[in-house]
């Protein structure tokens, strides 16, 4: 299920709804995600009381209206000893059982411990002549709790999620789930939550796994579905008359299908009518441009071509082809007039001074500035285009490309942006293969590519992923194999340049470690 973070009522009607699809298609229990009736994550939402007027109100409702099956929902519980992430049991108009989650994740984008009291112990509730138990995510990422609630005498595990997305994540939790499963003997489902939610994306991707470990069911990735899960009358989970494929989606179409939940998401849920963006010819918008397109429909999107004295005839070309071929509307505003006018108006603070990067500054500006005014006659909202190597080393300009809104591919390195594309040209063409090829240029001054001023992006990004991902020091990676004074330079631009990636929109986190709520530095620094 995908709720909407906040919508406590909208989210209750949702779960009644599929409460009663549920029975309609023979389920006499259904099982919803972590928190489904506030989304994932509430955040400080957590700390208002109405809201828990509201969570009330809410299981009121669910109790009155759903009838003839048995649900377990996630949601936060209030009680004299403080505020717990539990799974409750609704069944006959009562919760007749709760369970409150008892690791409470704290580190990379998990932030539980603000608000939330560990439970202790363990429940297991009758169903149907089956003992079931019940953990909440982080629960089974840890030891005690299935082993509490196997030794309680449960013969199925129910597991119910708000796990976040991330490259790789898929595999890691299903290898966990199954060895889990196997060590106690226990049938376990893992329900997950799908969606956007500001910068994480959850995959959704629940499934069964019987007490041998095997995998009996799947449910797809970042769309909302159900399993049918049967079970005999000695708690064998039954597997379904086709057995289930392994997930074998590619790392970029799974990387690709992340980034198109979290634009739509981002968009719809903020109730935007659309999105614009600034399309140059180069390889990030082109990108970001068929994203957004995939995202939203085409019909939804605008590009603008914002060309300059120092933009190739080749750039206006591409960007024009790139929006035909999506069925994008494209509208070309030049940027000269301002740009000349501005070169005026500072002419008299500037005098005696040479040309230097604020006047290409002011070209981005000039775009900014068009692109705002677009979205604000419009109400479609502005996608920036940075990608995380720029992101990375504060190769953006602010109040000028980096003006927006929301910025899909802000956690995929440029040489994934490449891959990315060339997969996405494989389902259709959609990037002509000059801007696949063309040296990546930010067309502010004349002949300009950025390889003047970094690294070739193949040594950029693998420093970039170990100073970044890895945490590894500037020693550690030169004895690698990298030029240390390349690997010292590059360490030097991250470190300097979060003060902009403090001021940038937030995008999708695809990584385990974007520039976001997963990585916190001090803007004020000496290290
Ligand atoms: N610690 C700090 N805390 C708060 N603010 C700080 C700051 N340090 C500088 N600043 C401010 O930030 C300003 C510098 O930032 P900014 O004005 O953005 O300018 P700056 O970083 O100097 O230049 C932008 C760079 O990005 C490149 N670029 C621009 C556009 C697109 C692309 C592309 O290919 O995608 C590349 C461009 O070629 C240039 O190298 C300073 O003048 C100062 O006002
Ligand atoms: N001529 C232009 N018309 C419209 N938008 C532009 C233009 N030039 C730059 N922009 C906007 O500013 C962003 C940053 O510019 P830049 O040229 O550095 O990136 P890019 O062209 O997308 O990718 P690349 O790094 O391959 O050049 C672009 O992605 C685009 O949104
Ligand atoms: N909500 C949670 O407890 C999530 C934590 C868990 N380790 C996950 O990402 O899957």
């Amino acid at each position: 299920m995908n709720p909407l973070v906040g919508d406590v009522a909208g989210n209750a009607e949702h779960v009644i709804a599929e409460a009663v699809r549920a029975r309609e298609a023979g389920a006499d229990m259904a099982v919803f995600p972590e928190l489904v009736l506030t989304g994932y994550p509430p955040e400080d939402l957590l700390l208002r009381s109405e809201l828990h007027a509201r969570i009330e109100a809410a299981l009121a409702r669910i109790q009155a209206e759903v009838r003839d099956i048995t649900l377990v929902i996630g949601y936060p519980r209030c009680s004299v000893g403080g505020l717990f992430n539990v799974a409750g049991v609704i069944r006959d108009g009562e919760v007749v059982a709760e369970y409150a989650k008892q690791h409470l994740p704290n580190y990379s984008v998990f932030d539980e411990k603000r608000y939330f009291q560990q439970g202790a112990t363990p429940t297991v509730f009758e169903h149907q002549g089956l003992r079931i138990g019940l953990s909440v995510c982080e629960d089974i990422w840890q030891e005690g709790p299935a082993q509490q609630a196997a030794a309680a005498g449960a013969q199925v595990l129910v597991n119910i999620n708000a796990s976040p997305f991330h490259r790789g994540k898929r595999g890691e939790r299903e290898a966990l789930v199954s060895r889990l499963a196997r060590d106690h003997g226990m049938a376990i489902l893992y329900a997950n939550l799908v969606g956007g939610q500001d910068e994480l994306v959850f995959d959704g991707a629940s499934f069964v796994v019987d007490a041998g470990g095997a995998i009996i069911q799947r449910a797809p990735a970042f769309v909302e579905a159900s399993l049918l899960q049967a079970f005999d009358a000695s708690a064998h989970a039954l597997a379904p008359p086709s057995p289930s494929e392994a997930a074998s989606a590619s790392d970029e179409a799974t990387l690709y299908d992340a980034l198109v939940l979290g634009v739509r998401d981002y968009v719809r849920k903020n109730g935007f009518s659309g999105a614009v963006l600034g399309l140059s010819g180069g390889i990030d918008s082109a990108l970001t441009l068929a994203i957004a397109a995939d995202a939203l429909g085409p019909d939804a999107v605008e590009a603008v071509l914002m060309p300059s004295r120092y933009t190739a005839d080749m750039s206006n070309e591409d960007a024009l082809e790139e929006a035909r071929l999506l069925g994008v509307k494209a509208q070309t505003v030049p940027i000269e007039p301002a740009f000349q006018s501005f070169l005026e108006m500072l002419e008299p603070a500037f005098a005696g001074q040479a040309v230097d990067v604020t006047e290409e500054n002011i070209q981005a500006r000039c775009r900014g500035i068009i692109l705002m005014a677009i979205s604000n006659k419009s109400g479609r909202i502005l996608l920036t285009t940075g990608n995380k190597s720029e992101m990375a080393v504060g190769y953006a300009t602010l109040y000028g490309d980096m003006a927006g809104g929301f910025a899909p591919i802000k956690d995929v390195p440029k040489t994934l942006v490449y891959r990315l594309a060339a997969y996405r040209n494989r389902r259709s063409p959609v990037i002509p293969e000059r801007v696949m090829t063309r040296a990546p240029s930010a067309e502010l001054r004349p002949d300009q590519v950025d390889q003047d001023s970094l690294p070739p992006y193949e040594v950029l990004d693998a420093i970039l992923r170990l100073y970044i991902e890895e945490d590894e020091g500037v020693e550690a990676i030169a004895a690698k194999g990298y030029p240390p004074e390349v690997v010292r330079r590059v360490a030097r631009l991250v470190d300097r340049n979060e003060y902009k990636r403090r001021q940038a929109p937030p995008g999708v986190r695809i990584s385990e470690r974007a520039f976001g709520r997963d990585r916190r530095y001090p803007l004020t620094s000496g290290f």
